[in-house]
């Protein structure tokens, strides 16, 4: 399979090492110093373009693979506000999109762990529930994409609370995510839940980048001939 790699920043270099390791061609490794390569005769060379870059560039570099008719995965986070337009650009131009706010298996099935203990702790109202994810000073955005997700899971299950806040809270209606920023830390989230007798608490840790980027090497194998927006829900079929 042929590849662009949109971002060759830490995640483009780690996905390049997975994908050369299953056999894989990158036909170009696009940064902010080679952006000439996003025009649609450069990306057409690829099967699949896989897109790490940053909250400001990645609403564009999708569009771009829509014109250019190539299916886009997508890791970038701290853009969602325009996921909408993207998602609905994706239809109307009958185009492939896979977009996740995390690519490893593991986070993957956290995410199940969290929405079926946020379901069971939806009658508990002895218990407060609060987040923590912890990541390296280099990262952007704040929360995570990651946390996000976990928050958005949360809330779907656990009507008395109105949305999250990017600090610990009492307030109730509220769910608290509290951003640590220390490095090496590749990626820890934490979810909580509090009573007076005790607290449950569920942690995923990632020990290096690996995951994300064999998670999206498995997306972009399983996009390829694809039309569509989906997920690592579909590709991992949780
Ligand atoms: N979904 C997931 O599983 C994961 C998502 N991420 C997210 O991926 C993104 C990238 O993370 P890192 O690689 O750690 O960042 P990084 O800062 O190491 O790399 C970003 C890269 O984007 C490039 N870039 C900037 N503007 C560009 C443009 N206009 N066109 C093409 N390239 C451009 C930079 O030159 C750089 O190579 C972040 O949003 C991060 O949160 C990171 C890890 C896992
Ligand atoms: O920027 C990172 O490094 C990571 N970003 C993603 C996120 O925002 O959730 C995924 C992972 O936690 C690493």
């Amino acid at each position: 399979m042929k590849i662009a790699l949109i971002g060759y920043g830490k995640m483009g270099k780690a996905i390049e090492a997975i994908a050369q390791g299953r056999g894989h061609e990158i036909v170009h490794r696009i940064d902010i110093n080679s952006s000439h390569l996003l025009e649609k005769e450069q990306l057409q060379q690829a099967d699949v373009a896989i897109e790490f870059t940053t909250p400001e560039t990645a609403y564009h570099n999708i569009l771009k693979c829509f014109a250019a008719n190539v299916p886009v995965v997508c890791g970038t986070t701290g853009w969602l506000e325009k996921l909408p337009e993207v998602k609905a650009q994706c239809l109307e131009q009958h185009q492939a999109f896979l977009y996740a706010s995390n690519f490893s298996v593991g986070v993957n099935i956290f995410f199940e762990l969290n929405r079926r203990l946020a379901e069971l702790m939806a009658t508990q109202s002895d218990y407060r529930s609060s987040m923590v994810e912890i990541h390296h000073t280099q990262k952007k955005d704040a929360p995570s994409g990651t946390a996000i997700t976990l928050a958005e899971q949360i809330l779907e299950k656990q009507p008395a609370k109105t949305g999250w806040v990017n600090e610990a809270t009492t307030d109730p209606t509220k769910l608290g995510i509290v951003s640590e920023r220390v490095d090496p830390a590749p990626g820890t989230h934490i979810i909580q839940y509090d009573s007076p007798i005790d607290s449950i608490t569920i942690t995923h840790t990632a020990h290096s980048r690996e995951g994300f980027a064999a998670g999206a090497v498995t997306a972009a194998e399983w996009l390829k001939d694809k039309k569509g927006i989906f997920s690592m829900k579909d590709v991992l079929s949780l």
